[in-house]
């Protein structure tokens, strides 16, 4: 049984006339951590939208464990890039907030959870300072410990590092692996990236996106064992492979979008 699978599926937002997903079919399994890189534009983060259920396709059909997604849903949290904390409430305050609302815990199991959490993100002499004492990447820390506290069977991730600088990325990065690994059901996540070295850090499988209207040029198996080790798998010849083969793709594909544009003018 296919778990989360978009099947044929096109979007076309309401007074648009070109599709910004289309024709798209993907099959996520359940436990996996699937990364999607594509050039901007080509509907990632629109598929987000399709998969949280926020936004309905205009045709095909997306289904989780084979019913239709319909509707935004507490089995489907989703990380934005910008944060979303709620600036009023603390950083404790904001991931007892999650939990209480989740309803998998109250009153004082929901306070030691979340103080638990911001221990995990390295937070813990933070835990009384608002969003806006903090730096960005402390407050996406905030907003993963937040995430993962929904304690949802899957998380549809948009460039949730895109806006903190690299070494804050690879530390978010980390903690990412970190948490996925140690949650108690294995956690099925949808990570879109523009980074390629991002996806072939964290990821099972990368789904190539052609230039918009999206759908899946090639998904690409990441090989490599977990843990990995940084250091040593951008040394690893075939992740220069992997690295060069999506890099082409992505440049043949926009070289060719170009070439329609400009109806065949060199570029
Ligand atoms: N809410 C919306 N209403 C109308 N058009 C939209 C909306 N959101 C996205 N689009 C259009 O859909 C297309 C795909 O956009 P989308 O944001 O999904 O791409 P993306 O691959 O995530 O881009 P990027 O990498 O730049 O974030 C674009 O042409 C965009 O202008």
């Amino acid at each position: 049984m296919a778990f989360l699978n978009l099947e044929a599926v096109s979007l076309i937002y309401p007074g648009d006339e070109r599709p910004a997903v289309t024709n798209l079919s993907l099959t996520i399994h359940q436990g996996e951590f699937l990364a999607v890189v594509g050039p901007s534009g080509c509907g990632k983060s629109s598929t987000i939208g399709l998969l949280a259920g926020l936004t309905p396709a205009t045709s095909g059909l997306i289904t989780l464990k084979e019913q239709p997604i319909v509707a935004p849903g507490p089995d489907r949290a989703v990380v934005f890039q910008d944060y979303s904390l709620f600036p009023w409430m603390t950083a404790l305050d904001n991931i007892i907030f999650a939990i209480k609302e989740s309803g998998r815990a109250k009153g004082k199991a929901a306070r030691q959870e979340s103080e638990q959490l911001l221990r995990m993100v390295g937070l813990s002499s933070y835990s009384h300072k608002y969003p806006g004492e903090m730096s960005g990447g402390m407050r996406q820390r905030v907003a993963i410990a937040r995430a993962f506290a929904i304690d949802a069977p899957i998380y549809l991730m948009d460039e949730p590092f895109g806006a903190v600088d690299a070494k804050n990325r690879v530390h978010l990065q980390d903690l990412l692996l970190k948490l996925w690994a140690e949650s108690n059901s294995k956690k099925t996540i949808f990570l879109v990236t523009h980074d390629i070295d991002e996806a072939l850090y964290l990821a099972d499988r990368i789904a190539v996106f052609t230039p918009g209207p999206g759908r899946v040029l090639k998904i690409i198996d990441v090989p490599f064992p977990r843990p990995r080790r940084r250091f040593f798998l951008v040394q690893d010849p075939h992740y220069t492979k992997l690295r060069n083969e999506i890099l082409s793709l992505l440049q043949k594909e926009i070289l060719e979008e170009l070439k329609l544009v400009e109806g065949g003018a060199g570029i």
